[in-house]
C-alpha cells in the first residue's frame, strides 16, 4: 500500500478534531515550559561517541504537555502526556527529545494514524462516534495497544510521576565498533504514580502545572535516561510495537528539572529529528512524518495562524 498521508493532512485532522486555535501548537496544545540540566552518565561517556555524552552537563529547555490539539483538555484526561527537551551541547549544537507517557504509539505508520484521527472526528452532535472508532481499530490492530494501555493505566498524578518513552528506534555511534540500536525512556526518580478513581473524578482541570511547581520548591525533579539495546530482530520502524521485555539497558544520564513556567519553550520546535552528532534515525515512517508536520505547526503558530 503506498502511503498517501501528507503532513498537511495531520494539521487539518487536528483542526477537525479540536477546532481552530490560532497561535498555538496544533498537537500538544496544552502544556508548560520548564528548565533544567542534562548530565550524561560515566557509562554513556565510556560507551558512546556522541558529544551529547562527552561528560559536561548542559542546559535543557523543556516542555510538559497534554496530547491532542485541545488547549482546554482537563489534566485528568486518559491521554498521553508529553515531555519535550532541547539540550544545548557544550559545542553549541542541539539535541531534541519529544516523548510520550505511553510505552507504545497509537499507530504503526502515518496512514494508519491519519485514519484513526479521521475516525475520531466529532459528528454533527459534537461527539466522536464510538462505533466508527471501534470499527477502525478492529480493522487496524496496530491502533489498539496504545488505547488498551491508556484504558488500563491511570493518568499520571504529576508530570513528575510518569515515565516518558522515545518510542522510535535510533542508532548511536559506539566508541568502539558499530552503531548501537537503541530505544529509550526517561524514568522518574520520584517513582511512577497515577491518579486514583476519586482523584480522577475530583481533579480540577488545570492541576498539573501547580503540582509540578510545588514539587520543584522541594528541589529538582530528576529523570534517569534509560537506553535499551535492541537485537537485530527488534523492529526499528514500528513505534506501535514494543521490543521484547528483558533487553539490556544502561543509564545514559540524568535530566534534572529545576524550574517551570515562562515562555522560553514557546519559540522552540521540538523536532525529534534534531539529533546531535553520532545519532541517526531508524526507518520509522512516523518519525519521518513528524518533522514536516511540526514545521507546519511551528510556522503557523509563530505567525498567529
Ligand atoms: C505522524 C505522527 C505525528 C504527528 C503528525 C504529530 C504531530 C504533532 C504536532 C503538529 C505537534 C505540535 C508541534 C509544534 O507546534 O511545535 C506535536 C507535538 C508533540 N508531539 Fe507529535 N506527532 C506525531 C507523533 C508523535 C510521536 C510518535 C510522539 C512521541 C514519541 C510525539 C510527541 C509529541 C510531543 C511530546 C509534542 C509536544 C512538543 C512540545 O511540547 O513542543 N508525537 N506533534
Amino acid at each position: 500500500q503506498t502511503p498517501t498521508a501528507s503532513p498537511y493532512d495531520f494539521i487539518d485532522a487536528f483542526r477537525a478534531l479540536s477546532g481552530e486555535h490560532k497561535g498555538i501548537r496544533k498537537g500538544h496544545a496544552k502544556g508548560l515550559c520548564a528548565q533544567g540540566e542534562f548530565v550524561p552518565s560515566e557509562q554513556a561517556r565510556t560507551l558512546l561517541a556522541s558529544p551529547l555524552f562527552s561528560g559536561a552537563g548542559m542546559p535543557a529547555q523543556l516542555r510538559f504537555s497534554m496530547a491532542g490539539g485541545n488547549p482546554r483538555v482537563p489534566d485528568s484526561a486518559r491521554s498521553p502526556r508529553g515531555l519535550a527537551a532541547q539540550f544545548q551541547l557544550p559545542d553549541g549544537t542541539l539535541h531534541h527529545l519529544a516523548m510520550l507517557s505511553t510505552p507504545v504509539f497509537g499507530a504503526k505508520d502515518p496512514d494508519s494514524f491519519l485514519g484513526l484521527l479521521r475516525a475520531q472526528r466529532p459528528g454533527p452532535d459534537g461527539k466522536p462516534d464510538a462505533g466508527r472508532i471501534a470499527v477502525y481499530r478492529e480493522a487496524h490492530p496496530d491502533t489498539r495497544p496504545q488505547a488498551e494501555w491508556l484504558a488500563s493505566n491511570p493518568p499520571p498524578w504529576s508530570y513528575a510521576t510518569t515515565a516518558y518513552h522515545g518510542l522510535h528506534t535510533f542508532y548511536v555511534q559506539a566508541r568502539e565498533g558499530d552503531k548501537l540500536k537503541v530505544r529509550w525512556y526517561l524514568q522518574p526518580q520520584d517513582g511512577e504514580r497515577g491518579l486514583d478513581a476519586a482523584e480522577i473524578a475530583s481533579a480540577p482541570a488545570d492541576f498539573l502545572p501547580q503540582r509540578l511547581e510545588e514539587r520543584l520548591r522541594q528541589g529538582p525533579v530528576r529523570f534517569d535516561w534509560i537506553m535499551v539495546l535492541g537485537e537485530p530482530e527488534d523492529t526499528d520502524d514500528d513505534p506501535s510495537r514494543r521490543w521484547p521485555a528483558g533487553r539490556p539497558v544502561f543509564k545514559a544520564g540524568t535530566l534534572s528539572v529545576v524550574g517551570s513556567g515562562g515562555e522560553a519553550c514557546t519559540p522552540i520546535n521540538f523536532d525529534p529529528n534534531v539529533l546531535s552528532a553520532g545519532f541517526s534515525a531508524g526507518a520509522d515512517p512516523i518519525l519521518r512524518m513528524r518533522s514536516p508536520a511540526y514545521a507546519i505547526s511551528f510556522g503557523q503558530r509563530l505567525s498567529g495562524q
